[in-house]
């Protein structure tokens, strides 16, 4: 198979972690004789350096015209002051608009050899298989205005939480489809009680649930939704949001599975090119210390291999090969539980041994 994978990989560990995960899919064409075309755009702080704007046009364009994107992160202290159309975070909301991301799946799953590095206790962890669908590309991070204003003679500010009924459905749709491949349960999570936003979102999921008679819909509100999520995380099959909350109950949701580093996620379009990026930020915490746990890239690259090009079975490599290495106990230092670790390079080194290593009879 012939396919141009477009590597945007931003800012702070976002550079470290995709080099990994381009290797990785390097290794996976080798080995399944398929031909990668990789090709590097600008976004984040590095093209306001270069370029003074947080995504340039030709991104967009190199995008659009890619089978893939596999993105690594944004953002950093640097640019923290700057105004805030010009940010890094707004180059990736903008690129996520323009392509239509609208459904970003993150799947929150615990490895066996990782249920002891969760907070929580081994037994409420482990076996834990949850799908946050997160609606990408509308809800509070998109709505207009969003601004500073005067209100009664004072400094004031807006944000608006806007939602066309036809983003709500398609969004709803995507997780009851979810839900009819993995275990049959959509919770979908709003704040009812407060938002007349959602209380549409409660209408439009009770009506969109009609067409899926094998699917059981339950309504959470977000708050109880977060508590639930530690106290019984083995309540949730498909769990599907608004924006804002899926981005906070997400991040939330990584401590089950020991460290946000560990959480790969997928930005699927209905048609068009669609992104795949780590759940977490550019960490300026770690970067450049060759410290960032670079799986959720590199799981983030099977999903693309799963969800663009159809190869199961080299996404399936890739997640074996993961595994297995946790299973040998190879960490990085944020699921080492201070006991030895590697650096990032090693980790890939290892998961790449693995990919290469033949198949036993
Ligand atoms: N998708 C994106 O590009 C995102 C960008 N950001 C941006 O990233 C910058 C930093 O934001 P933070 O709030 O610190 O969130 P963050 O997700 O970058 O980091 C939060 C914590 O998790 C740790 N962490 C994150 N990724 C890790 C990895 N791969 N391995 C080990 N540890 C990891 C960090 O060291 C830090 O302690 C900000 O500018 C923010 O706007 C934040 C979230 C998402
Ligand atoms: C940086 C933001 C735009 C979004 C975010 O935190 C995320 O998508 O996880
Ligand atoms: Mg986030």
């Amino acid at each position: 198979m012939k396919k141009t994978i477009a590597v945007l990989q931003g800012d702070g560990v976002g550079k470290e972690v995709t080099a990994g995960a381009v290797n990785v899919l390097k290794v996976i064409a080798d080995r399944f004789d398929h031909e990668f075309h990789f090709e590097y755009g600008l976004i984040g702080g590095e093209a306001i350096d270069q370029q003074g704007v947080p995504l340039p046009d030709e991104t967009i364009t190199l995008c659009k015209n890619s089978d893939a994107i596999l993105l690594g992160a944004v953002g950093g202290e640097k640019w923290n002051s700057i105004p805030r159309h010009l940010r890094p975070e707004q180059g990736l909301l903008k690129i996520r608009k323009e392509l239509d991301v609208y459904a970003n799946l993150r799947p929150v799953t615990v490895q066996g050899a990782l249920a002891d590095s969760s907070p929580l206790k081994r037994e409420y962890v482990e076996g834990v298989d949850c799908m946050i669908v997160r609606e990408l590309t509308g809800g509070l991070y998109f709505g207009r205005p969003s601004e500073r204003v005067e209100r009664d003679g004072e400094e004031a500010v807006v944000d608006t939480l806007f939602y066309k009924r036809s983003e709500i459905e398609r969004i709803l749709r995507s997780a009851f489809e979810m839900a009819q491949k993995r275990n049959g349960r959509v919770t979908s999570v709003d704040k009812a009680n407060v938002l007349e936003s959602s209380r549409l979102w409660r209408e439009v999921a009770e009506e969109v649930a009609k067409d899926y008679e094998d699917v059981k819909l339950e309504h959470m509100l977000v708050d109880a939704a977060a508590m639930q999520l530690i106290r019984n995380p083995k309540h949730f099959d498909v769990l599907v949001t608004e924006n804002l909350f899926g981005d906070i109950l997400s991040d939330e949701a990584s401590m089950l599975a020991g460290s946000l580093g560990m959480l790969p996620s997928a930005s699927l379009s209905s048609d068009g090119a669609s992104i795949y990026e780590p759940v977490h930020g550019s960490a300026p915490d770690i970067a450049g210390q060759n410290k960032a746990n670079p799986i959720a890239a590199i799981l983030s690259a099977a999903m693309l291999l799963r969800h663009s090009f159809d190869l199961h079975q080299e996404a399936d490599k890739i997640e074996d090969a993961v595994e297995s290495v946790l299973a040998q106990g190879y960490r990085t230092s944020d699921i080492a539980d201070g006991e030895e670790s590697v650096s990032t390079d090693k980790m890939v080194e290892v998961i790449i041994e693995a990919i290469q290593a033949p198949v036993a009879n």
